[in-house]
């Protein structure tokens, strides 16, 4: 039995839901508005939606967060949206049918309007990939307080006991299961009952609630180590930005605090492009004395703090701007986490009329070299990555390729490792 429940009265869960259900609808039509326009943007900087193909969401009643906004983005992005209908045939449960704009809509017995019964339409719960539920009251370790007729948890029960079934597909994909809901919703403990399907999140119009025991994907671990960064940002100071997809969510949650900074010095064209568009302000590192901080994101990196940088070819700019900086902040999901450096191929910029030369200079050093076709760098060099090589003195292989004739520099930063890593992983971000 769950612990929750003994000390649960139904009395209880019934004075809650009202409490809760009160909060909800004091909410002015403004302010309900401006929450479900404010949950797409919590969404996508959350990365939700990446590879995701089928939604579950529902038609909102009551003064349940609003979700035509969400299906109106979704649509956008051609990912299919899905809406429950009470079962025809199996009482208490839900079956979840496509919704577009042409779906002819029908109030159910409740009231609640339901696409029309069409069995073409049924989406399997297994292949959906995400299904966000209303709910009138949450709490910090995922549970949830439903309006008491327990559909989806009756649905959602029955998903995941198909799930456990000897020949069930244990390569199928679990759907997550993430609240919706007003932040006013938020309990601080909630009386749990032994058939609760916990959430795995709860999406509100300013936070992400992400709950202990789901997962993230690599996207929003990269994102959470990259908001985790902002912490270190002195208003007044210049930011030296580094480049790729970690540190373009960082780029991203700058951008609210442009008016707090003077601005960023930039290690590339791209972060450049980004940060401008943000209308951040870019300086040349020529102009600057001195960083505070510079935040980057690393390929590789082991617990000694040094890195495989350049698989985004911004390795010299990198290296360079990291050099001016007091403190080295690396950004990082947990993938990047190795005890040895040198599975990630080791990128190295070369003047492109040195290529060959150095290509066979590495080899009698024992590693592959490979030209990295197509790719000119942001000073107009080519990249060679370096395969097979086991590097077990970082420090030692930095240096030994920066004596060779025509590397521009090699993607090791071992002789300045970062000072400070950040990793997104399930369980939130540490900091080492
Ligand atoms: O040249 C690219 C940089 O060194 C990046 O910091 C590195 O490749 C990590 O990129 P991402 O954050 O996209 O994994």
């Amino acid at each position: 039995m769950n612990l929750n429940s003994s000390a649960t009265k139904n009395g209880s869960r019934a004075q809650l839901r009202q409490l809760y259900k009160n909060k909800r609808s004091e909410l002015s039509a403004f302010e309900q508005k401006k929450a479900a326009r404010n949950i797409v943007t919590r969404a996508v900087e959350n990365a939700l939606f990446v590879k995701v193909k089928r939604v579950a969401l529902y038609a909102s009643v009551n003064g349940e967060l609003n979700t035509q906004y969400l299906i109106a983005y979704l649509w956008a992005q051609a990912i299919e949206v899905y809406l429950p209908v009470v079962h025809p045939f199996s009482a208490g449960h839900l079956i979840f049918l496509r919704y577009t704009g042409d779906t002819i809509m029908r109030p159910n017995r409740f009231g609640i309007l339901e696409p029309e019964l069409d069995v073409n339409t049924l989406c399997p719960l297994n292949e959906l990939d995400l299904i966000f539920t209303p709910l009138v009251a949450f709490d910090t370790n995922g549970n949830r307080l439903g309006m008491g007729g327990g559909f989806y948890d009756r649905t959602l029960q029955s998903m995941r006991a198909n799930e456990r079934l000897p020949n069930a597909n244990l390569s199928a994909k679990q759907a997550k299961i993430i609240g919706l809901a007003h932040d006013v919703q938020r309990a601080s403990l909630l009386p749990a009952q032994d058939w609760d399907i916990p959430l795995s999140a709860v999406l509100s119009p300013t936070t992400f609630y992400l709950f202990k025991g789901s997962s993230m994907n690599q996207d929003q671990k990269k994102k959470a180590a990259a908001i985790a960064a902002i912490e270190y940002v002195t208003t007044g100071s210049i930011v030296g930005v580094g480049t790729g997809s970690t540190v373009n969510f960082f780029i991203d949650a700058l951008a609210k605090l442009k008016h707090d900074i003077v601005g960023v010095v930039s290690s590339s064209d791209a972060s450049t492009a980004r940060l401008k568009k943000h209308g951040i302000t870019v300086f040349d590192l020529n102009e600057v004395n001195a960083l505070d901080i510079y935040v980057d994101g690393a390929d590789e990196i082991t617990e000694y703090k040094h890195m495989i940088k350049g698989g985004g070819a911004a390795l010299t700019r990198e290296k360079i701007v990291a050099a001016v900086a007091n403190t080295f902040i690396c950004i990082i999901d947990d993938t990047k986490l190795v005890s040895m450096l040198g599975k990630f191929p080791l990128p190295v910029e070369v003047i492109p009329l040195a290529r060959s030369y150095v290509a066979r200079e590495i080899v009698k050093l024992g590693g592959d070299p490979m030209y990295r076709q197509g790719i000119v760098t942001d000073n107009g060099n080519h990249i060679l990555d370096v395969y097979n090589l086991e590097i077990l003195d970082p420090p030692g292989l930095e240096a030994t390729l920066n004596q060779i004739v025509g590397v521009v520099t090699n993607g090791l930063f071992a002789h300045r490792g970062a000072d400070i890593v950040l990793t997104g992983t399930h369980d939130g971000v540490k900091k080492a």
